[in-house]
């Protein structure tokens, strides 16, 4: 697990405060992290061009240009002249050893994009609009200086955005590098030490990001045991049938000792998997209950306060976030809502927390959460999306583990049967929201297939290789 920061100008300013390091120590540190890079993965016949801009990123573009002089064939291209007080010293710095410029951008082996970093707002003017487009056409392996340029604060991205490859970023990862826009264009991320250890340079932060080496799996320690020592979870079953088994074999695959279909229907005519169990009210034993996959219009709000009038723990998904009974189910405890951002748009209007678009969401995907799981501290929420964000009360994580193999109708129904297996077999909600989404974007992961070809089947096949 990674901390997360909104912003790391505070913490620059406590490097300089508290720590008496200079804005030139951490500059050349940063520098000096990324000519590290450049070392350890390239010979140093390739050809180097570093584009950069006016500001303190551009001046980090300059310093590894000095840095790379010498042992690498590296050139310095400017987009716009320096003019910040660290751009123009290192610009004296980088003149004094001859470090060559060139005029116009050529093909080479490894391009640094050092125009804009954290400094960025708005968009950008046409003439760096067309350098940034021939920058992203280049064969060359493309890395970022702190942040793609054009990303911006809040994580959305400029018309043109530069695409790398690799992005190394200064002293501490920013969560605008995990907003959903942001995905296509950070490539790979790497923290670089700004002079002293990370671990110093972070301070207390309630968002992060999770490593797919934080998975726990549902291991079976205790031998001791009987298929109710492992929970027993009821997936209420609707209109459409199939989300619901998919769910519940995912949830049965996962570990849970017992897991019945719970619905009006005659059970011959689902056709369901022997594995699974049906009945027409929820078994005494229940410890877990997965509802809203496949719902349609098949209970009323009467009809599933009768199924939900426990305190059992509950995982909710998609027709229940447009019902109206949601809203007394969101004062229970043990709730874990799993929307997609149409679904979460429609749960933030009937809780009157906000009437906004999906593009408005998101654009603001980390406020919108911090804004639910503050109406409503009791609840642990997962915001589907290219990077998944789950909340609960003041905690936030984002898994950036998934990827377009899972765009696909059934893979929430996978994912709710997870999580739903998790919390039938004891774990808490914001627990097993982490670990069955981990899972989740593991199995997506693991996949060998071609990245179109994967299938809700697939998913819950793989569960056992975990
Ligand atoms: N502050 C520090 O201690 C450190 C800063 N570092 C670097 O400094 C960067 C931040 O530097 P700055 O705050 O100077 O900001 P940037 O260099 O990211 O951006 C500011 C520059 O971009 C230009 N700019 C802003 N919006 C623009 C637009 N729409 N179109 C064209 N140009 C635009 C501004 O005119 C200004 O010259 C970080 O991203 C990082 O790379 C690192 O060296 C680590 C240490
Ligand atoms: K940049």
């Amino acid at each position: 697990m990674q901390k997360l920061f909104e912003e790391v100008g505070s913490l620059d300013a406590r490097c300089y405060e508290e720590f008496f390091l200079s804005e030139d120590i951490l500059m050349e540190h940063a520098a000096q992290g990324m000519a590290s890079y450049i070392k350890n993965n390239f010979s140093n016949n390739e050809k180097i061009i570093i584009a950069v801009g006016s500001g303190n990123n551009g001046a980090d573009g300059i310093a590894l240009a000095r840095l790379l002089h010498g042992d690498y064939n590296v050139s310095l291209f400017f987009v716009k002249e320096p003019k910040s007080h660290m751009a123009l010293l290192q610009e004296k710095r980088a003149q004094a050893i001859n470090v060559p410029i060139i005029p116009k951008l050529q093909e080479c082996n490894i391009f640094v994009d050092a125009i804009v970093g954290t400094g960025f707002d708005g968009e950008f003017n046409e003439k760096i609009t067309t350098v940034l487009e021939k920058m992203n056409t280049l064969e060359a392996f493309k890395i970022a200086c702190d942040v793609p340029s054009g990303l911006k604060k809040s994580g959305e991205c400029a018309q043109t955005t530069f695409h790398a490859d690799t992005t190394l970023t200064m002293g501490a990862l920013k969560k605008s590098l995990f907003l959903d826009e942001a995905k296509d264009y950070i490539g790979k991320i790497e923290v670089l030490d700004l002079g002293i250890s990370r671990k110093l340079y972070e301070t207390q932060t309630n968002w992060h990001l999770l490593d797919l080496d934080d998975l726990q799996l549902p291991l079976r320690a205790q031998q001791n045991s009987y298929k109710g020592s492992f929970g027993h979870l009821a997936v209420l079953c609707g209109e459409k049938p199939g989300a619901c088994v998919m769910s519940a074999l995912a949830g049965l695959r996962f570990g849970a000792g017992l897991v019945t279909l719970v619905g009006y229907e005659n059970h011959q005519m689902l056709n369901i998997p022997h594995s699974l169990m049906y009945a027409h009210a929820l078994p005494s034993n229940t410890t877990a209950i997965a509802c809203g996959m496949g719902l349609g219009v098949e209970f009323s709000d009467n009809e599933l306060r009768n199924f939900l009038d426990n305190d059992l723990a509950l995982i909710i998904d998609a027709d229940l976030f447009s019902m109206e009974v949601i809203l007394e189910l969101l004062e229970r405890k043990n709730i874990v809502l799993t929307p997609h951002p149409k679904e979460f748009v429609s749960l933030l209007k009937i809780t009157e927390l906000a009437d906004i678009s999906v593009e408005e969401l998101q654009k603001k995907r980390f406020f919108y959460v911090e804004l639910f799981c503050k109406a409503y501290p009791n609840t642990t929420l997962l915001l589907k999306g290219a990077n998944v964000i789950i909340g609960s009360d003041n905690d936030f994580f984002i898994n950036p583990h998934g990827s377009s193999k899972l765009a696909k109708g059934g893979s929430g129904d996978v994912l709710s049967g997870l999580i739903g297996s998790l919390l039938a077999q004891g774990k808490s909600p914001l627990d097993a929201t982490i670990h069955g989404s981990l899972a989740h974007t593991k199995l997506a992961q693991n996949y060998t297939g071609a990245d179109f070809s994967l299938t809700p089947e697939d998913l819950i096949q793989g569960i056992g290789n975990l």
